[in-house]
């Protein structure tokens, strides 16, 4: 097989991957009409891949999942050297909005391979009144191992969002983070993982709100939080 062949398989593996991921942001009823927004890094390469902006969530296709370079640019090919350039293709759409927001991230933290844009409603009503969501569940030691941190506010379009998100998460376990008065973006090490963030993050989110309305919740000693972060990560599953 060609170096070309190989990644034009690669691509459209992670196109198909993209495009499947955004059905579960709807499932699970993190997004409404065409918000949010779903990429992964293309394994082995300098290259992600994002939705295009403002698509319906039902016309989502493969082959209208955008490739761009790390800087959100979109790009149709390469050169594989002696191979010559291979052309993947690209539709005549714009990315996402939050492309370089995403593309950031994955030039910032390369141990990150997806990144995950919601506005679901409890963790974004925490987000617009700017608090962190306290670790007060097992099931946040688990998955998040400490808070939910606020980041910074940060208008939409440029790299700002990804910014905050990267300073924001750099030094804490979450791969959550609630952009304040916007909402939360999760990161993982392959776009699933970081779309299970995002569910996760909605679960607690309305939880921990939940209990709020219920009384005091009650706080976890961080030696217990760090034990459950531990198992989840290392132990937890098959
Ligand atoms: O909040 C934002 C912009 O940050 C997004 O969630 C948009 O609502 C969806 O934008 P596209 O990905 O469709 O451009």
């Amino acid at each position: 097989m060609s170096a070309g062949a190989g990644i034009l398989e690669t691509i459209a593996r992670v196109r198909q991957e993209v495009c499947s991921l955004h059905a579960e942001l709807t499932r699970y009823e993190l997004v409404v009409w065409t918000a949010g927004n779903v990429s992964a890094r293309v394994p082995g390469t300098d290259l992600m891949v994002i939705k295009p902006s403002g698509v319906a969530y039902q016309d989502l296709t493969p082959e209208q999942m955008i490739v761009t370079d790390l800087h959100g640019t979109p790009v149709r090919g390469t050169n594989v050297g002696a191979g010559g350039t291979v052309d993947w293709g690209n539709p005549p759409l714009s990315p996402s909005s939050d492309t370089a927001a995403h593309a950031y991230v994955y030039r910032h933290m390369p141990e990150v391979g997806g990144v995950v844009h919601t506005h679901s409603t409890y963790a974004t009503a925490w987000a617009a009144r700017g608090e962190a969501i306290p670790c007060v569940l097992t099931m946040m030691g688990d998955e998040f191992g400490g808070s939910i941190p606020v980041g910074p506010f940060a208008l939409i379009g440029d790299d700002s969002i990804g910014h905050g998100i990267v300073e924001t998460l750099k030094n804490s376990n979450s791969p959550a983070v609630l952009m304040q008065n916007h909402g939360p973006f999760t990161i993982g090490k392959d776009a699933k993982s970081a779309v299970k963030a995002a569910v996760m993050c909605e679960e607690v989110a309305r939880t921990v709100h939940i209990a709020r309305q219920l009384g005091d919740p009650l706080p976890i000693d961080q030696g217990h939080i760090d034990s459950l972060y531990a198992r989840y990560q290392n132990v937890y599953g098959q």
